[in-house]
């Protein structure tokens, strides 16, 4: 690829806050960002970083799917050049040397892009809704603990150290206070997520011990997707930098609830902006049914994407702790133990928020998939159930309560892969198996708990 429209922008980007070191940033499929550190003036003059197409089928643990799984895969690796987006461009505020990151796009030294990153997953799908002129909003919503710092994997997590030198051991959600406590580690986020753009909205303290949430203003699923994987980056450093850590898994602690990435999701006129979803006199409207019929016929499919590990199905279990974690698609107004609410809200604002992904899933992904079910509901005019009235913890359709069967519904469906792209769709399944293999290796606390002495 020899343009490089966006060259001047960055020169002026870099000059103007003096940029010395570049970092190139591409998300792999758990989320991890792969990619490699340049020095600036080698960035603006020399050619595109390299890659090879592998960081798109390797494992968390960084190993590769079976041969087996891996039969449509081409053993020669493929470079991929990385391509900037100019409107992926961030300062890296904490790094000593003023440090540009910028989120890439891979593309195959022919041209094409490479159809296994996340980021083009998401493009996929939001070019599926440009082409009828229509262009999704979303507002994602992500939670997490802060936790003590843990070098032993066998040990669990435990609760951070406040200000006031205790542990919270009570249910703070909403406290001000109790988010306080960390206050100055949140000082100090806010300051980076302001050098970086990053369009946080609230911060409030969650149900469990040491959980917060944030809001982001709603916008484009590209830049959102772009911002939650930066804030992800930028809230752990942070929390390192205060002697603490902040983790996004889904269900880091046993006996507290859950961490989630619910995401508000609403549909516009491309032209004329006006919301696709408000109906006449105050009512929803078709479109705004028929993606709701979408997710619900397709989202049991699309968990892999939402809930892509082990630990994502331990949230969505019925348990004391799970803390209004969903296990249903059913929809219901202003209704928290359904899969899909709809706040109650202005015609304008008519929004469904999908709360069952985990803040453990890859924000592209989540996107990619809830999107892609609420395109195929409105492509096949599909209806809704009924709306849930009361609680639905007990009823309701209910969802895969593990990867490995929800991996047997993604590889089933064919609309969901001709959406995602059949390559993706097929090493995404391929990588989850071979974690879910090699996690079935790991002998747990619990088996030597019951087992060692009783069978
Ligand atoms: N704010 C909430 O609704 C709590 C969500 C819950 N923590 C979950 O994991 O889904």
């Amino acid at each position: 690829m020899s343009n490089r429209q966006e060259q001047p922008l960055f020169h002026d980007w870099f000059q103007t806050r003096g940029i010395t070191e570049v970092e190139c940033l591409v998300t792999d499929l758990t989320g991890i960002l792969k990619g490699k550190i340049m020095p600036a003036n080698k960035y603006l003059g020399g050619g595109r970083p390299r890659l090879p197409d592998s960081i798109f089928i390797q494992t968390v643990t960084g190993g590769y799917p079976d041969d087996e799984d891996i039969h449509f895969w081409n053993p020669a690796e493929r470079d991929m050049e990385l391509v900037p987006d100019p409107s992926a461009i961030y300062l890296v505020p904490w790094a000593e040397d003023p440090t540009a990151q910028i989120i890439h796009d891979c593309h195959y030294l022919t041209g094409e892009p490479v159809e296994l990153a996340p980021r083009h997953v998401l493009k996929r799908v939001l070019s599926l809704y440009e082409a009828r002129g229509w262009k999704p909003v979303v507002a994602p919503e992500v939670e997490f603990f802060l936790v003590k710092t843990n070098t032993d994997s066998d040990y669990p997590l435990e609760p951070p150290i406040g200000r006031t030198g205790r542990q919270e051991s009570s249910r703070q959600s909403f406290s001000i206070d109790a988010v306080n406590e960390f206050d100055p580690l949140f000082e100090e986020m806010y300051d980076y997520c302001e050098a970086m753009n990053l369009d946080l909205d609230t911060l409030i303290h969650e149900e469990g011990a040491g959980q917060m949430e944030v809001n982001f203003q709603h916008g484009d699923p590209l830049k959102l997707a772009d911002q939650v994987v930066m804030f992800k980056r930028t809230l752990r450093e942070t929390a390192l930098r205060h002697g603490m850590y902040a983790t996004f898994m889904a269900k880091p602690m046993a006996g507290e609830p859950g961490s989630s990435m619910h995401i508000h999701q609403s549909l516009v006129d491309a032209e004329e902006g006006n919301n696709l979803f408000a109906g006449e006199d105050d009512q929803p409207s078709r479109l705004f049914q028929q993606f709701i019929g979408g997710l619900q016929r397709y989202l049991p499919a699309a968990m892999p994407l939402l809930a892509p590990n082990v630990n994502s199905y331990r949230r969505l279990m019925r348990t004391e702790t799970s803390g209004s974690a969903p296990i249903n698609v059913e929809w219901g107004t202003d209704n928290r133990t359904v899969g899909l609410r709809v706040p109650v809200s202005p015609p304008e604002a008519t929004r469904v928020e999908n709360r069952l992904a985990g803040a453990d899933a890859n924000p592209y992904l989540v996107m990619a998939a809830s999107l892609a079910c609420g395109y195929l509901g409105m492509l096949g005019q599909l209806e809704p159930r009924p709306p849930m009235v009361g609680s639905a913890w007990d009823s309701g359709h209910r969802l895969p309560d593990d990867i490995g069967p929800a991996l047997d519904l993604l590889r089933e469906c064919k609309p969901l892969a001709d959406i995602l792209g059949e390559r993706f769709t097929n090493s995404y399944l391929a990588v989850k198996r071979a974690e879910h293999r090699e996690y079935f290796q790991v002998i747990s606390s619990w088996e030597r708990e019951h087992l060692l002495l009783r069978v």
